[in-house]
């Protein structure tokens, strides 16, 4: 038997958008056979990024594209860079329009050096948005098995 994909969906969410994101990712991928965790971050225990073939990290933008303080502190605890992280964000352009829109997301995906383009999402992705989330995760795991198993020790830090 072939062993399922495992999938970890580590997201922060004040207002519930990045959490739907997330929760339409997690359906998505549980649809088609792999298991997947949800972590929350600032509240669910520490993971092992090595236990998972992928690793999905959701932000919302704070105030002038801020990464929030959360996501900082989650990126610090893991401490290393998995070459399997795919980013995804929520935000809105009335903030700040494209310079700073989702750029949480953008920093965050720069910092993890993603093989894959941030999904950005304004607002909520119930709707319209909901064709782009499965574009881009249809995308990420046509790339999966080629960095599965894979890692690689590349220093700790913090995304600005
Ligand atoms: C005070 C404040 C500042 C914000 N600044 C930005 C920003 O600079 N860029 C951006 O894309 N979105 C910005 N947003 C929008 C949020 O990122 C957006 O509403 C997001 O979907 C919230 O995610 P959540 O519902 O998961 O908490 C800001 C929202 C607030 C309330």
């Amino acid at each position: 038997m072939v062993p399922k994909l495992k999938v970890l969906i580590a997201y922060l969410s004040y207002s519930g958008n990045t959490k739907e994101t997330a929760e339409l990712l997690a359906s998505w991928c549980r649809a088609r056979g792999m298991a997947v965790d949800m972590h929350e971050i600032g509240i669910s225990p520490p993971f092992s990024p090595r236990d998972y073939d992928l690793i999905l990290v959701g932000t919302f933008t704070w105030e002038r594209g801020a990464t929030p303080e959360e996501v900082k502190d989650f990126v610090l605890e893991i401490g290393w860079k998995p070459p399997n992280v795919a980013v995804f964000g929520t935000g809105e352009t009335q903030f700040g329009g494209d310079d700073l829109f989702c750029l949480a997301a953008r920093k965050l995906a720069k910092f993890y050096n993603s093989p894959w383009e941030p999904l950005k999402i304004e607002q909520s992705p119930r709707g319209s948005q909901e064709k782009e989330v499965e574009k881009w995760i249809e995308g990420v795991l046509e790339d999966v098995k080629r960095f599965a198993g894979k890692s690689e020790n590349v220093g700790s830090g913090s995304p600005e």
